[in-house]
């Protein structure tokens, strides 16, 4: 369960003044599938940023699982997982076997490798395990990135644009096991197919939750906030 009570973000700008990222916001997510949509620079990357405690709100609150993000910072990052567009921000160690086993660091350093290499296999990198990581396709990168994070058994995953580097097959590769997960996967995404399949739907339009609830609804008002409409005069009432 991911709470936002009242949480909002405000950073200091260039010239001395403030500039909101997000407004106060109150939502709770307990579905296992959410979407979060919405323009660049909408401010969906900061709602992740704070529900893995990265980020802390300048105000109101932020709790997963209960616990404060602000108060219990270290706990809440050891119950999330970070999925990146970019893998490279991500895989830290030389080979995919190491990668792997960094997630493990807590078993005895024979189980981390056994418990790595079978993670690896499940998931079709077996002939790579040894591969140095700067050779590997894009598609395997990601495949890594989510098998490094999912070793550590987070029990919510947070993706952030989690296929947007890839072609189509590995794309569909990535969802089918980002599909079959089960813990909670908040996605932000401007693949609306794959928002789609969510349970809730959440859009995000200049640092403000503007709708909320079932796919349908929700992908509506933001296809109409696409086409121009401010987001008064979008369809509303999503939930
Ligand atoms: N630390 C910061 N200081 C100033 N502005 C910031 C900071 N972090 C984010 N921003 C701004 O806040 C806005 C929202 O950023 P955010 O990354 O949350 O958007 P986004 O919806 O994830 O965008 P995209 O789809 O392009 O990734 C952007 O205009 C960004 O430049």
């Amino acid at each position: 369960m991911l709470e936002l009570d009242g949480a909002g973000v405000a950073v200091v700008d260039g010239e001395g003044g403030t500039r909101t990222l997000l407004h106060p916001t109150t939502l709770t997510l307990s579905e296992r599938r959410v979407a979060v949509v919405g323009a660049n620079g909408s401010g969906k990357s900061t709602l992740v940023r704070l529900l893995d405690g990265l980020l802390t709100p300048t105000t109101g609150a932020v709790r997963v699982h209960g616990l404060d993000t602000r108060r219990d910072g270290a706990r809440v990052r050891g119950l999330v997982g970070l999925l990146f567009a970019d893998p490279e921000a991500q895989l830290l160690m030389p080979t995919p076997l190491e990668d792997v086993a960094l997630s493990l660091r807590h078993l005895p350093r024979r189980e981390r490798t056994e418990r790595a290499t079978e993670l690896l296999v499940d998931v079709g990198l077996g002939g790579h395990l040894h591969q140095p990581v700067a050779t590997l396709s894009g598609g395997q990168k990601q495949l890594l990135a989510l098998t490094s994070v999912l070793a550590a058994e987070p029990a919510v995953l947070l993706a952030d644009e989690p296929t947007t580097l890839l072609d189509l097959r590995w794309k569909a590769h990535v969802e089918a096991l980002l599909d079959a997960l089960p813990q909670q996967v908040v996605t932000v995404t401007h693949d609306l197919e794959a928002a789609a399949r969510a349970e809730r739907v959440v859009v995000v339009d200049g640092g403000r939750i503007v709708a909320d609830g079932s796919p349908a609804a929700a992908l509506a008002t933001y296809r109409d906030l696409m086409a121009g409409l401010p987001p008064e005069l979008a369809a509303r009432d999503a939930r």
